[in-house]
């Protein structure tokens, strides 16, 4: 693995006074796929906001570095033209506008080419989607399928994937198991939020949160295990939703 080119340093976030990410630390190389677990509400969501640097999650100490370049303080829509990418846990609504032409925004280069690559990447038949204008009859997983195949057009420095897998079928994970390893061979990290274990045995890395501190880093096995070791009994004592990773072999 190359030297990591993305670094977050000790960055801490608050909302209406209230701690929510406690000195993150974290370092990504190109082509590196890294796993964030955590329960619901840990801070996992937060911190792709904070890495894109969305509104409002701007942190009040600590540095986020591209190329060595502190990026704590760029704006989104620099950080996008820099190559960080987000793929929100909703996808964005684009209404009215052909698919195509909603991948083509942020492709790369060649853009027709780019754009059915993209759709054969996440099995959506150019031939039946690029034209077809989104509206009230695209399926959520249709949605997040598109919203992935963007990201791929755009061939980003790093793609921050916030649950890609909601919404998505057991069937069409391999899909996106498949999109995430090729965008990676083209070079581009990947911060992958998802509790799906299938994704989390292609990851090179992983760490886990817990009251929005990166409480273990490690391989995704040894995460996991973790998790399930250290985290899921309490879930368990508080009668909430186990949430359930198990990785063969383990
Ligand atoms: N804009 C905000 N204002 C106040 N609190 C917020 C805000 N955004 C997030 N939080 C709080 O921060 C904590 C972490 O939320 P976040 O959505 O980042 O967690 P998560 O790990 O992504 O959860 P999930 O798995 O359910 O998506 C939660 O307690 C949430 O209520």
């Amino acid at each position: 693995m190359t030297q990591p080119f993305f670094v977050v340093e000790d960055v801490c976030l608050k909302k209406d006074n209230r701690p929510i990410l406690n000195h993150i630390n974290l370092s990504l190389s190109e082509g590196q796929i890294h796993v964030l677990l955590g329960v619901n509400g840990s801070g996992k969501s937060s911190l792709a906001y904070t890495l894109m640097g969305c509104e409002g999650y701007t942190s009040e100490s600590g540095r986020i570095l591209l190329d060595g370049k502190d990026i704590t303080h760029t704006r989104i829509t620099e950080r996008a033209r820099m190559g960080i990418s987000l793929a929100w846990q909703e996808p964005v609504r684009f209404e009215g506008l052909p698919i195509g032409k909603y991948i083509e925004l942020g492709a790369s280069e060649s853009k027709r080419e780019k754009v059915i690559a993209a759709l054969e990447a996440v099995s959506l038949s150019p031939k039946k989607y690029a034209y077809r204008a989104a509206d009230q009859t695209l399926s959520g997983g249709e949605r997040k399928r598109v919203e992935l195949a963007a990201i791929y057009a755009m061939q980003p420095r790093l793609a921050i994937l916030d649950e890609p897998d909601s919404g998505i079928d057991a069937l069409s994970i391999t899909d996106i198991a498949r999109l995430i390893c090729e965008m990676a061979k083209h070079n581009s990290a990947v911060l992958l939020i998802t509790h799906r274990p299938e994704l989390v045995e292609m990851a090179d890395s992983a760490s886990l949160m817990c009251f929005g501190s990166i409480i273990f880093s490690g391989s995704p096995r040894e995460t996991s295990q973790y998790y399930q070791n250290r985290c899921e009994p309490h879930l368990n004592i508080l009668g909430s939703q186990p949430w359930q990773i198990s990785l063969n072999n383990s």
